[in-house]
């Protein structure tokens, strides 16, 4: 039996993935994996049984990924799961900064008589907004969200540029030609009416909108920051709009400075909740698990190189090791003293880390456990795991 420790509201949908003769939930405390969404693993110790950790949700800046490497646990999160939520706030968050809703909601409220209709027309004058269409909005970072964020603010008549300077292969795809690329930031910066981030909170994205950059944005332009806290510098933010340099800033992430300014709009990090985005997030990372607990296969890791290999065998051997010259050879030549047939084999590295998968024919549990006793006192061995088929 394999247990799952499980953090923060996790969608059952993403539990009822594991299949109660082989899993438990939240039953032991040497869980061999946790699924989790934004817990903070910084402040929340994972032991070495912890052979994997799923975020269900994009963002990891909450994992220490350095920790996990060192610990040879592999961390997994779910690209685009909660994309089309985020996507969808963003226009609302648009069409609050433009159109008096919540005043003029809570105006309407307080109304009272048999001639509220008339006062309503006579008052709407008070609640005149502006429009989106023939607006620019340059959206910093064109994957998973920026690129959906893109398509959806151009349906709705705006002028979007884009900067994303590391973009995939795979997000330039989505992308449409029509949408046009800033050559860098201050260029974005200069010509939009509307920025919205949706970038991954890094030690090189830190601060990414500071004094400089607010400086650089038209006067009265709408920054909207739905991505992380910490990439917009908040003391900066504050300063550019008490000079009225920027008209509104629409966040996610909050502190009660900013959250008590007049001219903020703060929505509690609700970007990826949805139920749909929240079943989509816990299936994937539990999908995402039991492969990797069933067949050490990996996809969608954060710190390891995407490794994929068919189960063919009977008995698998992963290791987890630094990348340096010669692991496979040594690796294969103890095998060999324990006249081991290798029937398939591959091998991966990403940064520091690599990972091999070796499929043999069974092997017994005295045998495998002298042979992982050798494996593991090469220095550079971090983590041998036995995987038998079907078991
Ligand atoms: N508010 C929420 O609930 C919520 C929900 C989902 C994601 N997020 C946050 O939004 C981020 C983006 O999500 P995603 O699904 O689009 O991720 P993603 O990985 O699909 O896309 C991120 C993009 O940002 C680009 N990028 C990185 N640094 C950049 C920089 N300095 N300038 C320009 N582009 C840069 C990358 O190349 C990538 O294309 C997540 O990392 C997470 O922190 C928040
Ligand atoms: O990075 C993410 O996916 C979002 O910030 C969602 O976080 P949550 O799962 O804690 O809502």
């Amino acid at each position: 039996m394999l247990d799952i420790k499980t953090y923060n509201m996790i969608a059952p949908e993403g539990t009822a993935e594991f299949p109660a003769d082989k899993y438990t939930i939240n039953e032991t405390d040497k869980p061999a994996a946790l699924l989790i969404r934004s817990q903070d693993m910084h402040k929340t110790r994972f032991g070495t049984s912890v052979l994997a950790i799923a975020r269900a949700g994009v963002g990891v800046n909450n994992i220490p990924l350095v920790e996990a490497n060192s610990n040879g646990t592999v961390v997994f999160n779910t690209p685009g799961s909660n994309a089309n939520a985020v996507k969808e706030l963003i226009v609302a968050m648009l069409i609050l900064a433009t159109r008096p809703v919540f005043s003029s909601v809570q105006w309407a409220k307080k109304l009272n008589g048999a001639d509220v209709s008339l006062q309503t027309e006579k008052g709407k004058n008070h609640f005149a907004g502006t429009e989106l269409q023939g607006k620019t909005i340059g959206i910093i970072g064109l994957g998973s969200v920026g690129s959906r964020v893109a398509r959806a603010t151009a349906d709705l008549g705006m002028h979007v540029i884009g900067y994303d300077p590391y973009i995939s292969v795979e997000h330039a795809w989505r992308l449409s030609n029509d949408i046009p690329r800033a050559k860098d930031l201050s260029e974005l910066l200069q010509k939009s009416d509307y920025v919205t981030i949706h970038i991954p909170y890094t030690e090189g994205n830190k601060d990414l909108i500071s004094s400089k950059e607010l400086a650089e944005l038209k006067d009265g332009a709408i920054l909207l920051n739905y991505s992380r806290w910490g990439i917009v510098n908040e003391n900066a933010v504050i300063d550019a709009l008490d000079s009225h340099k920027i008209a509104q800033y629409l966040t996610d992430f909050s502190s009660e400075k900013v959250i008590k300014h007049e001219s903020t709009i703060v929505t509690p990090h609700i970007g990826g909740t949805t139920l749909e985005a929240e079943i989509n997030g816990a299936i994937m990372a539990a999908q995402t698990l039991k492969k990797y607990l069933e067949t050490g296969n990996i996809v969608n890791s954060v710190n390891f190189p995407a490794v994929e290999m068919p189960f063919d065998s009977n008995f698998r051997i992963t290791l987890i090791h630094q990348n340096v010259p010669n692991m496979v050879g040594r690796i294969t030549t103890i095998l060999a003293k324990y006249d081991i047939n290798i029937d398939n084999m591959i091998n991966r590295s990403r940064e520091q880390i690599a990972y091999t998968m070796i499929d043999t024919d069974n092997i017994s549990e005295k045998t495998f456990n002298k042979l992982k006793n050798e494996l593991i006192e090469i220095s550079e061995v971090i983590r041998v795991r036995e995987i038998r088929k079907n078991k």
